[in-house]
């Protein structure tokens, strides 16, 4: 076990929630935002954008999510701004929740589980998300070695994007897809479950998805895992929205809001205020 204090992941997490709030505050720099920033387009921009993000962020927020496409858009420049943010945030003292949603087979997934989660990896997030749209065991080398490094995964169960119903929640011998994935994360949330804790195998759930958490029958209580509820302000989801969607889970659920949040730069003191305005309006 090694990453931070040394307690797994869902441990660190129920920690930082109680301590700071529900939110998890993403970093998306794409052009619009950046440039509503006054800032260039351009590496030096994502630069300044997301060092500014760091400084109003850290120590604030329960956990920062930057989605990985936003850096990649820059080739080998943008990963090293990206991997300077981890670092940055993990020194703070901030848990960081990597949004590359990555899925493979075999060794291929291997390689991700250590681009990622080892120990040895160049800025290794707390935790990754993940897609198991090659189905749930695919992700196993990444699951291994998780539970391994005290890392954690948020596995896509139900999308905030309205097409993720075509895939989610088609049934398969009457049991939905979205369900199926519910299940293979309670099976390794168990030992947590047994002391009490929430695993770090978490999910996420849109938080637009409206009744569908009960209405495809998703136990996320006795799942005991940590669910990221992206889709919180600008793509519609709100404070009474989470509570119907989750209603017994709702304890469980990390709201993950950009847009709304990024909307208050480019002043870092702005930028966290908006953070901890949207954090104190979440029930923990
Ligand atoms: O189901 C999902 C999974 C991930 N996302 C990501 O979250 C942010 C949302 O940004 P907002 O500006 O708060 O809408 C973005 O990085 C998505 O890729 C999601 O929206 N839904």
């Amino acid at each position: 076990m090694s990453a931070g204090s040394g307690a797994p992941f869902g441990a660190r997490l129920q920690a930082a929630m109680r301590e700071r709030g529900a939110l998890c505050a993403g970093i998306d720099p794409h052009r619009a935002l950046v440039e509503s920033w006054g800032l260039t387009y351009d590496v030096a921009g994502l630069e300044r954008f997301a060092l500014t993000c760091v400084e109003a962020f850290a120590g604030r927020v329960a956990a920062v999510k930057p989605q990985s496409a936003f850096f990649e858009v820059f080739g080998s420049r943008g990963i090293a701004v990206l991997e300077r943010v981890l670092t940055e945030l993990r020194e703070a003292g901030t848990l960081t929740i990597l949004d590359a949603k990555r899925g493979d087979i075999g060794s291929t997934m291997t390689a991700y589980a250590h681009a990622y989660l080892a120990d040895d990896a160049v800025a290794p997030p707390d935790a990754l998300t993940l897609s198991p749209y090659l189905g749930y065991e695919s992700l196993r080398p990444a699951i291994d070695l998780a539970t391994r490094t005290g890392r954690g995964l948020f596995v896509l169960a139900l999308t905030s994007n309205p097409e993720g119903a075509q895939v989610q929640h088609a049934r398969r011998d009457g049991e939905a897809v979205a369900a199926s994935i519910v299940r293979g994360a309670a099976g390794d949330n168990a030992p947590a479950r047994a002391r009490g804790e929430l695993g770090s195998v978490g999910l996420v759930v849109g938080a637009t998805v409206g009744t569908a958490v009960a209405d495809l029958g998703l136990d996320l209580v006795a799942a005991a895992t940590p669910v990221l509820a992206p889709g919180f302000g600008t793509q519609g989801g709100t404070v009474a929205s989470l509570g119907t969607t989750f209603g017994a889970a709702r304890g469980q659920v990390l709201a993950a809001s950009s847009r709304e949040v990024l909307s208050a730069g480019p002043e870092p003191s702005r930028l966290a205020a908006q953070a901890l305005r949207i954090a104190e309006s979440l029930p923990v």
